[in-house]
């Protein structure tokens, strides 16, 4: 579990971030979301430690990252896994290559070892087989796949997702926000994901944190959000009209008027039969 407490950030004299508390929970997908400038990225760079705040706690399990020695911080980065956006692999690298790096840097495995374990993340993300490809071998969505990999190699406890579905396709962004799901429950790991893709507040956002010029404006589940009576969350979120949707059809559930998950198992079939096309 990651706490956050009371953190200021500034620049120069422009403050970015005020005042924000909050809770990271373990096992769970936590989203970051907020309009462009709002101040997602900084958080996240604070709570990573890439930045460091003018006041606040940081505590990771208890523990306040602010006031932690080298060794410490040290120890601490090798819990923390980072998928980083455009997945940032090195393309002169193979797919192995570029995974192996992270074990390289941060194991002390042979490399017998460390071949097996590039082989089990790899499975994990369905990519067996992939080992010897290059960055531009393979698509959008498969790099995420080698970047998710990549982050989890080291059996991280914490998980730090920098917009994971940018510039994929709805299809293949529904695919990563599974996988992501998947792994933060499999291995109770506390995942913090930055977006802007309202398809995954609604798929994945287990806890969400919606920022409004870099104050804590709202924080509920992908079930309250849609219900929420905050008129800056409502302006931003639903100016996606898949949310408008999904707030009519979640309304015509809880009045009875439709099976409760049938706009579920509807939208499911019409993907499976997409799948079909030729
Ligand atoms: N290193 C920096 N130095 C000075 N100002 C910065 C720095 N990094 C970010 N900012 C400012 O902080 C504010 C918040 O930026 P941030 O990148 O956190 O927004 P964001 O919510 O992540 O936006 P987006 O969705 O567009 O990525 C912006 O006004 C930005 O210019």
């Amino acid at each position: 579990m990651i706490e956050v407490k009371n953190i200021r950030k500034s620049f120069g004299d422009k403050v970015i971030l005020e005042d924000i508390t909050g809770v990271l929970d373990t096992g769970k997908c936590n989203l970051i979301i907020g309009s462009s400038g709002s101040g997602k990225t900084v958080f996240t760079k604070c709570v990573v430690g890439l930045f460091r705040p003018d006041r606040g706690e940081i505590l990771y399990d208890g523990k306040n990252m602010l006031e932690m020695d080298r060794e410490e911080r040290t120890e601490l980065r090798q819990k923390i896994g980072m998928l980083f956006q455009g997945s940032a692999l090195f393309d002169s690298m193979t797919v192995e290559q570029n995974i192996i790096f992270t074990l390289d840097m941060f194991s002390n495995l042979s490399y017998r070892d460390k071949k097996k374990r590039v082989n089990e993340v790899l499975e994990k993300v369905e990519l067996e087989g992939s080992n010897k490809k290059f960055p531009a071998e393979i698509s959008g969505g498969m790099k995420k796949r080698v970047g998710i990999a990549r982050a989890i190699v080291l059996n991280p406890k914490y998980l730090f997702c920098d917009e994971p579905n940018s510039g994929l396709d709805p299809q293949t962004s529904l695919v990563i926000d599974q996988l992501i799901k998947n792994i933060t429950t499999e291995y109770n790991i506390t995942t913090v994901v930055v977006t802007h893709d309202m398809n995954s507040v609604m798929e994945i956002g287990d806890h969400i944190m919606y920022l409004y010029k870099g104050r804590k404006e709202w924080e509920g589940s992908n079930k309250d959000i849609i219900f929420s009576k905050n008129e800056r969350l409502n302006e931003f979120i639903f100016a996606s009209e898949f949310l408008q949707g999904a707030k009519a059809i979640r309304m015509l559930e809880v009045e009875g008027k439709i099976e409760e998950g049938a706009a579920v198992k509807e939208a499911e079939k019409i993907i499976k039969e997409g799948d079909n096309l030729p």
